[in-house]
């Protein structure tokens, strides 16, 4: 088939590499999650039963893609970082792009009556995903700031939004006119002193967005040093390029396997609704932007 006058055109395929040595951010995004939200009754400004089903499918492909060592999530969105010496199926962009894009989407419809359980699917939800390819670590920790940043702004204006129409009355229209043209400081002293919320005991999750972050548990144990053979003990003058026995050489290769095993550290993923603009979840992490 190889052969085949047909087969030229598999010349019109071009490779998509992305640029070696540079971190991957791949982003996530629910397509149309205005209507899809509305026919499956999220609550409004926030569904914690949705955002949780997002972090389940996001835990779900960090457990798959080792690389990923970083995500974060808000709304109908998750970002992951791909650890900058990925070789994730030789950094084709559209394989890891469309894989990881349909990998998620599969989790959320999987787990979706474990946190839907009355809520049929209506239709298949779909996400669109892109891949950014960003040089240094200074954009790396803008980029996550910049979404933690949206995170809080949506979720202040969401939240007194809400409260205008659920509690206060207001129609949508004017709930939008009361709030053009206020700074961040207004709507906290309105949802205040209208509604007797403070801002800042909101659930975390709302304010901060959700962070999975793939830690190390503990240090990884340094290699051991190779114990010395009765041979080269006792005859001492034995040559390193002397020829040994194949036993000899197949517990040579199987010590190595057993202190390679033993470098790596043993991670796990953990859940935060964190600060992740400021110096302090970084500098606890410095494996993150390695
Ligand atoms: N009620 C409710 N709606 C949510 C929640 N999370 C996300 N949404 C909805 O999902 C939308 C996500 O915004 P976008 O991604 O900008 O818009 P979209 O409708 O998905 O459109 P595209 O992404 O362009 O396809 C929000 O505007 C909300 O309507 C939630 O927790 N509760
Ligand atoms: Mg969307
Ligand atoms: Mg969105």
């Amino acid at each position: 088939m190889a052969g085949s006058k047909y087969a030229y055109v598999r010349n019109f395929e071009l490779p998509d590499p992305l640029l070696p040595g540079t971190f991957l951010i791949f982003r996530l995004d629910g397509h149309s999650f205005h209507r899809f939200s509305t026919e499956h009754q999220f609550t409004k400004p926030n569904d914690v039963q949705a955002l949780m089903l997002m972090d389940h499918a996001a835990r779900d492909v960090m457990e798959e893609y080792k690389d990923i060592v970083l995500a974060f999530g808000e709304s109908d969105e998750y970002s992951f970082l791909l650890r900058k010496s990925t070789s994730l199926y030789n950094r084709r962009e559209s394989k890891i792009c469309s894989t990881l894009t349909s990998y998620f989407t599969s989790c959320y419809v999987f787990h979706w009556r474990e946190y839907f359980p009355d809520v049929p699917l209506l239709y298949p939800p779909s996400f669109d995903g892109r891949i950014v390819v960003y040089p240094s670590s200074r954009e790396i920790r803008d980029y996550f700031s910049w979404r933690q940043a949206d995170t809080h702004i949506n979720n202040l204006y969401n939240t007194i939004f809400w409260a205008l129409v659920q509690q206060g009355g207001k129609t949508t229209t004017d709930a939008h006119a009361a709030l053009r043209g206020t700074v961040s400081s207004q709507k906290h002293e309105m949802l205040f002193k209208s509604f007797g919320v403070n801002y800042n005991e909101i659930d975390a999750r709302f304010r901060k967005g959700s962070i999975l972050v793939r830690d190390i548990e503990d240090e990884p144990t340094p290699p051991e040093l190779p114990e010395p053979t009765p041979a080269s003990s006792t005859a001492g003058n034995q040559s390193h390029s002397e020829p040994t026995s194949a036993a000899e050489t197949s517990q040579k290769s199987l010590k190595q396997k057993k202190n390679k095993a033993q470098t790596k550290a043993k991670t796990k993923i953990n859940l935060l609704h964190c600060d992740i603009i400021k110096d302090e979840f970084w500098d606890a992490r410095p494996h993150l932007l390695e």
